[in-house]
């Protein structure tokens, strides 16, 4: 899979390198279940028509631009996770948009017209909800009209879970409450997210969020190494382990750590013994 970086300097040459292509639309946060339908809708499409998939997404989100960085921004997945499970869906290409000030200006039909028809998309799959241009005007009704019939259009039904939309906005939701225990169902795997540690304590990387406060059942992995664990997410985000990692990390590597499911509350900390806690439990069927 190959990523490009779009902006105005570049797009004339990207417009001109073009090839006919099946396009999925969206910003895909998580790339939760919902999402997944949308790209294997686009995946389906491209290899009974022969032609490759691509996703067009932003960055950063919309919202923070928007609002001039006043709202805080709870991301799911930093570029470079959102590439690497894009990869593993089998796309072709992956677009990412600067979403600046001048680029939410754009009309539904100039979007439209610039970004799809001119970077070769020949069918655009959007979810049911999917909105584009100034004001988020644009829908999934009037898409193929924008183009003026150029596009072949699809527009994916909802995707639910227990009753409930599947979306970036619940999953974060359920992060924030410590409800990870749900997750896997929404997402259709362990949410994951990236650490570095310091030789002391474990760092999050940039655009991932933790889950609330509380105890915590984890697998570390490393490059070559996964181990069970416990850790405990401290009220100010730090994340905790009475682990001694001294045989499985060194200083400056970096871990990922999978959420595995919610132990208890912080106030239960005391009880936590100084060792690791290696769970006896299999929890593939989560
Ligand atoms: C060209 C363009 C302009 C946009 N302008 C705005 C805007 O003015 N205000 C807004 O809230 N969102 C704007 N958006 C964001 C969309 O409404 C939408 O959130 C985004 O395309 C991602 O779609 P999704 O949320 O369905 O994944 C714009 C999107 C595009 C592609
Ligand atoms: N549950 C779902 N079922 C079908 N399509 C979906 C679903 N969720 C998102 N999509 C589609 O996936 C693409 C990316 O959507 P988007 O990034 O807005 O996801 P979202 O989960 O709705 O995010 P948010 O909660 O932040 O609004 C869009 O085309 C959208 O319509």
């Amino acid at each position: 899979m190959r990523t490009i970086y779009l902006n105005p300097e570049n797009l004339a040459e990207w417009q001109k390198a073009a090839k006919p292509t099946v396009m999925a639309l969206g910003f895909f946060d998580g790339l939760h279940k919902g999402h997944q339908k949308v790209i294997e809708t686009a995946k389906k499409i491209g290899l009974k028509k022969g032609l490759s998939v691509s996703v067009m997404s932003f960055f950063p989100h919309p919202k923070t631009v928007l609002s001039k960085g006043k709202k805080q921004f709870n991301y799911l997945m930093p570029l470079s996770m959102k590439e690497k499970v894009l990869q593993t869906l089998g796309v072709d290409t992956f677009y990412i948009v600067e979403f600046d000030r001048e680029f939410s200006s754009l009309s539904p039909k100039q979007f439209v017209h610039k970004y799809l028809i001119n970077l070769g998309v020949v069918h655009a799959v959007a979810g049911f909800d999917y909105t584009y241009g100034f004001k988020g005007e644009g829908n999934m009704d009037r898409i193929r009209n924008d183009s003026g019939n150029a596009l072949e259009v699809s527009k994916v039904a909802k995707v639910e879970c227990k009753g409930e939309k599947i979306s970036s906005t619940c999953i974060r939701e359920k992060l924030l409450t410590g409800n990870i225990n749900d997750l896997p169902s929404f997402l259709g795997r362990l949410y994951e997210v990236e650490c570095c540690y310091d030789g002391k304590s474990l760092h999050l990387k940039p655009y991932y969020t933790l889950p609330a406060s509380g105890r915590y059942i984890v697998t570390f992995h490393t490059r070559f190494l996964s181990k069970e664990g416990e850790v405990i997410v401290s009220e100010k985000g730090d994340i905790i382990t009475q682990s001694d990692f001294s045989t499985f990390l060194r200083p400056q590597q970096n871990v990922t750590i999978t959420w595995l499911k919610r132990s208890g509350e912080i106030k239960d900390y005391p009880l936590y013994k100084n060792e690791w806690k290696y769970s006896e439990v299999h929890y593939s069927s989560l």
